[in-house]
Order: C-alpha cells, then sequence, then structure tokens
C-alpha cells in the first residue's frame, strides 16, 4: 500500500517559496516497507565548524571544506550536529552558518540543520530560524541539562510541539554519549506517528535497538540513520537508510562506498570495509572527540584547525595514538 501523508502544519512553503522537501520527493524506504515523504537515505557528514586563531567562525575555511564535500556523493550535510561544536555557537552564529552553507549546497543535498535548544520554545523558534536560513530538515536532539527529568513524557511532549510548528521535517536526534541520556524507544515509537516527524538519527550504536526501531515503526513514514560510522554495515542490515557519521568528514567517499556496498547487498565487501573504519572511527569519536575529528581533517586535506575553548587541541600523546589508529588500518 502506498502511504502519503501530508504534513498540515504551517504550510507547504520553505525555502523562498519553494514546494518543502517533505512534500516534492516520494521514495521507498529501504526496508521497502513503504513510501517516504522525505527521503533521508544516504551518508551526511555532520560538519565541523572551522575557527579563526581569534575561535570567530573562519567562513572562508568553512567554504573551501564544502568545496571539497561537493565532489564526494553525499546524499546531504548535517549542519550543527555534535561534531559542529553547536553548543559553543551563539544563536545567531548557528544560524548564519546554516544560510553559509545554504549558499555553497546544490539544491538536491539535503540540509540538515541542528537546531536543538534546552526548552521547547528556544527549539521551536530556532526551528523557524533554520528554515528560513535554508534548511530541508530540523535535526533536534534531546535536551538534557535536567536529565533526570527528560523522561519519555517530557520528550515526547517537547518533540510534539516543536514538530506541530515546524515548517520543515523534524528528525530526532539520540546521542547518549553527550546528552547522558537516550530517547527511549517507546517515545520515538510514539513520535514517529506525528505527520511532521520524518526520522531518528541513533548515536548509541545499540543494534538490537535500532532493528527494533526500524520493525516498530515501519507501518509509518519514519527512516533510522545511523549516527556513527562504528555500526554502519550492521545499521543497513537491520534497516537503517544511511548514517550521519563523524568520520566521514574526513573519510567521506570511503563511506559512501560502504553505504552502496551495503545498498547492494554486496556484505564480504562491505564487512572488510567497515572493519577497517572501526578504529578510526572510535578515534574521532568516542575515545578523542572534536578535537580529533580536526586534526585528522587536516592530515586528509581538509581545514580543521582548533576547537573553541573550552575543548583542548590534543596532546602530543594523543595526536600519536590517533595517527596509529588510522595507520593500522592502512588509511595513513
Ligand atoms: O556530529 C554529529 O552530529 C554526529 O552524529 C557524529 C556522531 O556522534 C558520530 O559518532 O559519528
Amino acid at each position: 500500500m502506498l502511504r502519503v501523508r501530508v504534513w498540515r502544519g504551517l504550510g507547504p512553503l520553505c525555502r523562498g517559496g519553494q514546494l518543502s522537501p517533505w512534500r516534492r520527493t516520494q521514495s521507498r524506504t529501504a526496508a521497502g516497507s513503504g513510501s517516504v515523504s522525505t527521503d533521508l537515505s544516504g551518508i551526511y557528514p555532520p560538519i565541523a565548524t572551522p575557527f579563526t586563531p581569534e575561535e570567530d567562525v573562519d567562513y572562508g575555511k568553512l567554504e573551501g571544506n564544502l568545496r571539497k564535500y561537493a565532489k564526494i556523493p553525499f546524499r546531504g550535510l548535517v549542519v550543527q550536529g555534535s561534531n559542529g561544536e553547536y553548543p559553543y555557537l551563539t544563536e545567531e552564529e548557528r544560524v548564519e552558518v546554516v544560510k553559509a552553507v545554504r549558499r555553497s549546497l546544490p539544491t538536491d543535498k539535503l540540509l540538515m540543520a541542528g537546531s536543538g535548544c534546552e526548552s521547547t520554545r528556544a527549539t521551536v523558534q530556532l526551528t523557524d530560524k533554520m528554515a528560513a536560513a535554508g534548511a530541508d530538515v530540523v535535526l533536534v536532539v534531546t535536551p538534557c541539562f535536567y536529565k533526570g527529568k527528560m523522561d519519555g513524557r517530557a520528550l515526547t511532549r517537547h518533540f510534539t510541539k516543536v514538530a506541530d510548528s515546524s515548517p520543515v521535517p523534524v528528525v530526532l536526534y539520540s546521542v547518549p554519549a553527550n546528552t547522558g541520556l537516550e530517547l527511549p524507544l517507546d517515545a520515538v515509537v510514539q513520535l514517529s506517528r506525528h505527520p511532521n516527524i520524518v526520522g531518528l538519527k541513533d548515536s548509541g550504536g545499540d543494534i538490537s535497538r535500532i532493528g527494533l526501531i526500524v520493525h516498530k515503526t515501519k507501518a509509518q513514514d519514519f527512516q533510522v540513520l545511523a549516527g556513527s560510522a562504528g555500526f554502519l554495515m550492521a545499521a543497513y542490515s537491520v534497516g537503517a537508510v544511511g548514517g550521519v557519521c563523524a568520520l566521514a568528514n574526513v573519510l567521506g567517499r570511503e563511506l559512501c562506498e560502504l553505504e552502496s556496498l551495503c545498498v547492494s547487498g554486496r556484505w564480504e565487501e562491505a564487512r572488510g570495509l567497515q572493519q577497517r573504519l572501526i578504529e578510526p572511527n572510535a578515534a574521532v569519536t568516542r575515545k578523542l572527540g572534536v578535537p580529533a575529528l580536526k586534526q585528522a581533517m587536516e592530515w586528509f586535506g581538509f581545514h580543521g584547525g582548533a576547537c573553541r575553548s573550552p575543548l583542548q587541541p590534543l596532546t602530543e600523546a594523543e595526536t600519536l595514538q590517533l595517527r596509529s589508529d588510522f595507520t593500522s588500518s592502512g588509511w595513513l
């Protein structure tokens, strides 16, 4: 049965009066179980934010990275994901960076902008601004400062309110390593029924949870993205449609190759490539974090540079560790 849901929220227009993409694009989910209004399938780098030595956003360097990413077959870009250092940017900077990316990004590439804030009210407001700045979709992280109170009820209300008013489709973002909480499975399933919530980026890496979410939401217009490269192949095997992976800032082509191997069912080749990506991925994410991602970007010809304080550059020992995690899998 072809299911086409049309959201009756704030109206069909976005990005300078064009039809919003969730009404324009119709395609099948990876699991083949139904149609989707916004096709999220593919690989996205959550782009890093380059800074000048004075810690201002370096738009020239950002532009340089975008020119290089344009040559890689990404589905789109995530702007203001965890690796964009969004908690350290002002609201004005967050919107300006999205505008800058939109100016360079071809319209067939999806711009997913992080609009999550701590309060529902601020998230609703920033979501509107992100849509006006050219975001096709917003990525909304779980609020976490009062994490003891962020149960399924609070989070379901938060995301519902944001999705009710958002002019563009919403993707849920669960990243327990950074927030200290996971969006509960029951809440994800309930939220998947909202007509303006089109997917989840799950960075937790629990494959049985990802598989269960795909299974329990398959009747909905809802897609799951792996939130890190270390479990990309496993996530594809249980029905995820793509990945938002920090490592794509460095090894973007290779991650797109892994995507293509998984989608075409070449699992043996996929396994070999996936295995070589696990160690460098761990190094630029949970082991050494954003400073390591930015250092690795420099080695691979992109602009990484320093993080905004209080994030510190890697120590010498950490830099050696990072290098070894790339060389041992043959990437350097
Ligand atoms: O920066 C983000 O946003 C990510 O999703 C990165 C993710 O946490 C990863 O581990 O790749």
